[in-house]
């Protein structure tokens, strides 16, 4: 079954007066004095609550934030109530529940146009475990569902599945929307020459991105930590570089099946490597052919950065996931920021660029160039499980277009 895209539509359904449930992800990084050090999911989330209070719904917010076990005060949504308010330009109401007599008086409260947010989903363990009972006690909040948690969409639990089982219409939201459309859409059927670059620590952790991208792409260049993998494969020495000898087969057999696809598979030529696994490490360039013993390779080469650059510089859909280097050290963060550079620089040629979630949206971000690409996705692990093929519960569970 090809993976689901065409889910139904927020701007079909009539949210005049209605009680809207929406789905968010407002699962933000705060620091230890509750200060949000990263509010780009509260802006992902905008466009859909904006659109909501502009149509006079009563939109009732539902995310988690974090893993709590129980209730857990440091889990709480309330820190997010005065940044959601001044994005939003109106005074946030919060429950100190998700469910229950308190909440249901604070939803007749509303007025047209208000906002409330529900405390975190996930305090209760039914949550989770996407209990039945639980995803009605939600439902019963409201007269329409809304999922915009793409973030969560890989998890099968009451907010993001069980309840658009019973509260219908269930319909997706912008961020969603657009998720979906570059994630699937631009990935399934994409303007040709397709290349991808897959980088990160591990290859056993990308196999079944690379394995469903291989299906498709054109173009694909590997970076990262699983590079040396690859290279041990071919019988070369990589010195102290991340190994996973389990996986040399696996290796050997991706390259192969490349070859039969007729996908251009490329391994950086060169090599930054270091003497150790820290920040101020000593570092040299060599040939990925030439790592001395006790030297480990932490980021690709300037030979590996131009030949990559000119493998991109013919397509016309390029997706990326995964670092080319541990980027958090500034030694090492050269290759990586060098393939931001380059996307950015294609994307203003055209060219549609797709980041598909964790570190290297961490690192698009640190070289400012967000703004540059076609799509900075909001998903760690439910972008990858797309990447993979796979169908999201929370997306299955939404309405047909
Ligand atoms: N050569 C290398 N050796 C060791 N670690 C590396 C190397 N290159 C990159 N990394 C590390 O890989 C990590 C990212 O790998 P991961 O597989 O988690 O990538 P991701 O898919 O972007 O992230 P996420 O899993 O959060 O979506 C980074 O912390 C980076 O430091
Ligand atoms: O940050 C994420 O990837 C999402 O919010 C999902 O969180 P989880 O991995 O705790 O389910």
């Amino acid at each position: 079954m090809a993976v689901k895209k065409s889910v139904g539509s927020l701007k079909e359904a009539d949210v005049k007066g209605k009680r809207v449930f929406v789905r968010v992800d407002l699962n933000v990084p705060l620091d230890d004095n509750f200060n949000i050090t990263d509010d780009t999911r509260i802006r992902a989330a905008l466009p859909t609550i904006n659109y909501l209070m502009q149509n006079g719904a009563r939109v009732i917010l539902a995310s988690h934030l974090g893993r709590p076990k129980g209730v857990t005060p440091k889990y709480s949504l309330k820190p997010l109530v005065p940044r959601l308010s001044e994005l939003l330009g109106l005074e946030v109401k919060m429950a100190n529940d998700s469910v229950g007599p308190e909440v249901e008086k604070l939803v007749a409260e509303l007025p047209e146009g208000g906002v409330l947010l529900l405390e975190n989903v996930r305090f209760y363990k039914e949550e989770e475990k996407n209990e039945p009972e639980f995803a009605k006690k939600l439902a019963s909040l409201a007269d329409l569902y809304v999922n915009d948690a793409f973030g969560t969409a890989h998890r099968a639990h009451a907010s993001t599945e069980g309840v658009a089982k019973v509260l219908k219409p269930a319909v997706a939201g912008f961020l969603m929307q657009k998720e979906l459309d570059y994630l699937v859409g631009a990935v399934s059927n994409p303007q040709k020459p397709f290349a991808a670059i897959v980088g990160g620590s591990k290859v056993s952790s990308k196999i079944g991105v690379i394995e469903s991208l291989l299906e498709k792409v054109d173009v694909l260049l590997l970076g990262g930590g699983m590079i040396f993998t690859f290279y041990k494969a071919q019988g070369y020495a990589v010195g102290s570089s991340l190994v996973e000898e389990d996986k040399l087969d696996l290796a050997t057999s991706l390259m192969e099946k490349a070859k039969t696809k007729g996908v251009s598979l490329l391994l950086p030529t060169d090599v930054v490597i270091a003497d150790k696994f820290a920040a101020d490490a000593n570092s040299k360039i060599v040939p990925t052919s030439e790592i001395p013993d006790g030297w480990m390779g932490l980021d690709i080469g300037p030979d590996a950065i131009k030949s990559f650059g000119s493998a991109l510089d013919t397509t016309k859909t390029i997706i990326w996931n995964g670092p080319m280097g541990v980027f958090e050290f500034d030694k090492f963060a050269a290759g990586t920021e060098a393939i931001a550079h380059k996307l950015a620089e294609l994307s203003g040629k055209g060219v549609t660029t797709i980041i598909g979630g964790g570190d290297s949206v961490a690192a698009v971000e640190k070289v400012g160039l967000a703004e540059k690409m076609s799509h900075i996705s909001t998903g760690g692990g439910a972008s990858l499980e797309l990447l993979e093929g796979k169908q999201l519960p929370g997306v299955l569970a939404l309405d047909d277009a």
